[in-house]
Order: C-alpha cells, then structure tokens, then sequence
C-alpha cells in the first residue's frame, strides 16, 4: 500500500546482478528467475532485466523463462539495435526500456540521447508500441529530452537517478539538492506532457525517500544496491525494507500536504 493521498508507487526489482553472481562460474546458481519470485513475494510489482548486447549478466534464456514464469509484469531493458528489438517482439515483454549501452562501460553511465537520436530511435518506439508493449526511454532530467521522448510516441520515460546517487555517496549535500531539484522539475514536466514517469539507478535505502516523494513518479527500478544487501540481510527482507521506505515516504509526504 503506498502512501494516502498521492498515486501508487510501484517497485519495479532488476535481477541483472543476480546473473552477475550466476556468470561468475558459468552455472545455474543463483537462478535469476528465483530471484524474481522472491522479490515478487516480498512485494515487487515488477521484474526488470536487462539483455545486454554482451550478455555479461542477463542472458537470452533468462528473459525466456521470465517471460513466462513470472506473473508480474516484465519491464525489459535494451538498447536500441535489430539485434534487441527482434527479442522484445518475439517475448512481448509489458514493456521495453530503452537504455544506452557501451560494451566498456562498467554500468550505464547517461541517459539516452532521445533528441540527438530521434531519427534512429523512431522505428524501435514505433515497432513496440505497435505489437502493445509499454516503451520507456532511460533519459536525463532535461525537458528537450522529455520533449523528445513525448514527439516519438513513448508513452513513458525513467529519469535516470545515477548523479542524484553519486552526489549522495559523496557527502554533497548542496550538489544533491540541486539534482533533487532538476529530478522533481523533469518528472512535473514529463507528466505536463502526458508522460508516465518512472526512475531509477543507483537508489538505496538512503536515497530512496527523495525521489518516492515526486508525486508524479510512479515507479521506481532499483536492482544492483538490493542484491547486495540481499547477501547479507536476504532478497525477501532487502525488497521488504525497501518497500516500506517506500511508502513511508509517501505517507510522510502526504501527511504534510
Ligand atoms: C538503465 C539502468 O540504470 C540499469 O537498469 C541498467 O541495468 C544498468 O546496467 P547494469 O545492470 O549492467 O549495471
Ligand atoms: N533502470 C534502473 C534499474 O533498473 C536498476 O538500476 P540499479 O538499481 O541496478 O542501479
């Protein structure tokens, strides 16, 4: 139950690491799909996996069984190629978030460049949304990206958090705030346009609560900070906590108007 007063929040869970943890050794164990019903017992309300183009941690099998093992709705990320788009329509996924990716990359480092790559991004959003899966561009907080995101026809966009994170991480208060600041004014301007708003990257218990707060972002994808501390407290009590922070937030938020 998210918080009164403001819209449901939903938690949207990304296993990528569990696989990360599975590759290392090149068997079975730990099963991603595992860890998806875990989480969705402990109360996600979606499963987020991303098949990248080299395969380091989500493979092509996974995204098969999770397509048709998990009942909640599967929020698969890719970047933009043939290659990617061939497997989303193939699986029709509940929607498709498309990311950018560079093989030398540790993490995702930006958001997508949805203006820049109008032209090229237009085919994937069309061919999508045409088959009736949800499309969502990983973007910065930056209105002309939004703006972008609303002329291709995506009906929702995430708002990449990973700065906001950094800045937190680092101890900058004043920094943090600033990008607190730019998150909150993208997400009321991507809804002024009829955008679903979604984020995510790099949150944590920590971090959570400041973007909970954003009464027009409804869904949150958080991955990499809860399998880690899935090692040391469990999946179900890491997505539990997680969840209730959540909410919390909400409630807080709503109490005070
Ligand atoms: C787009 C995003 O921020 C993440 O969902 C993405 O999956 C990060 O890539 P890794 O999972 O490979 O770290
Ligand atoms: N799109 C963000 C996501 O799915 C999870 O990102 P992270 O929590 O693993 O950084």
């Amino acid at each position: 139950m998210s918080g009164f007063g403001l819209g449901q929040l939903r938690l949207g869970v990304n296993i990528d690491h569990v696989a990360t943890i599975r590759n290392a050794r090149g068997g079975r164990h730990p099963d991603p799909v595992r860890a998806a019903h875990i989480a969705v017992e402990a109360g996600a309300d979606g499963i987020t996996a991303h098949l990248r183009e080299d395969r380091r941690h989500i493979t092509d099998e996974d995204i098969a069984r999770l397509s048709v093992e998990i009942d909640r709705p599967l929020n698969l990320e890719m970047a933009a190629t043939d290659e990617m788009l061939e497997i989303a329509l193939r699986h029709k996924p509940h929607a498709a978030c498309i990311v950018p990716e560079k093989r030398e990359e540790r993490t995702t480092e930006g958001g997508l460049d949805a203006a820049g790559g109008h032209n090229h991004l237009q085919r994937f959003v069309s061919e999508l949304s045409g088959i009736g899966i949800r499309v969502s561009l990983f973007i910065e907080a930056e209105e002309r990206q939004m703006d972008a995101a609303a002329s291709l026809g995506a009906q929702v966009v995430e708002i990449h958090t990973g700065r906001f994170c950094d800045l937190a991480l680092a101890g900058d208060g004043p920094g943090r705030e600033r990008e607190l600041d730019r998150i909150r004014n993208a997400a009321a301007y991507a809804a002024s346009l009829g955008l679903e708003v979604h984020a995510g990257h790099g949150l944590t218990y920590e971090t959570v609560g400041g973007v909970a707060v954003i009464p027009e972002v409804v869904e949150l994808n958080i991955g990499h900070f809860l399998i880690g501390e899935a090692i040391f407290s469990g999946l179900d009590s890491a997505v539990r906590r997680m969840r209730s922070l959540m909410d919390a937030s909400r409630v807080r938020q709503a109490s005070q108007g």
